[in-house]
């Protein structure tokens, strides 16, 4: 069989949900798939290592990234820029490994535009809201302004799962990622994607 190029996963959903934990433990299951770092103008949290959790740019370094058409895909979120560099999803695409995006959604469905079936979207879900704002809280990231700025555009962001392929909720997290993990086995199995033709078995 020929080497097929890796597939490429976009995870999305509200601030809080549970994204970069669920990427956390995914990227400890599964060897394969490749982590895109994004680029940022906002501030590091404690504890976060730049070119690790985000490459941390200034705006102007960033507006130029953007001039240049580094990115995948960038948006504008609660007051900061947030982009894909795009270089590396290439590159791992074509060694055929998979990659996955953590990115909220007007970045995914820019990436929906440009790349449409080719890529596999998941939309993460609290099991309610009442946990998400628990979890938000719990993190102790965020100011009181940067939390409310993020859950009153929780409710926008929801409205656009119908333009995801699969819903995941993100309750027990060992669950979520069990599921996860079971979307990215099939995917690899699809017909369309490995260019599947019968005379391989000829
Ligand atoms: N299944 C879960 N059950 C309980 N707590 C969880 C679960 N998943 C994540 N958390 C906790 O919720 C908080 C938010 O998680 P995380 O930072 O991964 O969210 P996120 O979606 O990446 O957020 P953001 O979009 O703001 O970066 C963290 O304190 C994390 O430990
Ligand atoms: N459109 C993009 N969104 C991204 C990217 N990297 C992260 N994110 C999302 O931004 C929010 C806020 O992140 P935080 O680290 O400040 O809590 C969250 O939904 C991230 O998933 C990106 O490259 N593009």
């Amino acid at each position: 069989m020929n080497k097929r190029e890796g597939v490429l996963y976009i995870l999305s959903g509200p601030s809080g949900v549970g994204k970069g934990t669920v990427c956390t433990q995914l990227r400890k299951q599964l060897l394969n798939l490749k982590y895109s770092v994004s680029a940022t103008t906002r501030a590091p949290r404690a504890g976060e290592t730049d070119g690790v959790n985000y490459f941390f740019k200034s705006k102007d370094k960033f507006e130029k990234m953007i001039q240049n058409n580094e990115f995948l895909e960038w948006a504008n979120y609660v007051g900061n820029y947030y982009g894909t560099p795009y270089s590396y999803v290439q590159e791992q695409l074509k060694e055929g490994h998979d990659v996955i995006l953590e990115i909220e959604v007007q970045g995914a469905m820019q990436v929906r535009e440009r790349i449409g079936k080719d890529g596999v979207f998941i939309f993460l879900v609290p099991p309610n809201v009442a946990e998400l704002k628990r979890r938000i809280l719990e993190r102790a990231s965020e100011t009181d302004e940067s939390m409310n700025q993020r859950l009153k555009v929780m409710e926008k962001e929801m409205k656009l799962i119908q333009h995801y392929d699969y819903c995941v909720v993100n309750d027990d997290l060992l669950y979520a990622c069990q599921q996860i993990e079971a979307i990215i086995t099939a995917e690899s199995c699809r017909v369309e994607r490995n260019k599947i033709k019968y005379e391989q078995w000829l």
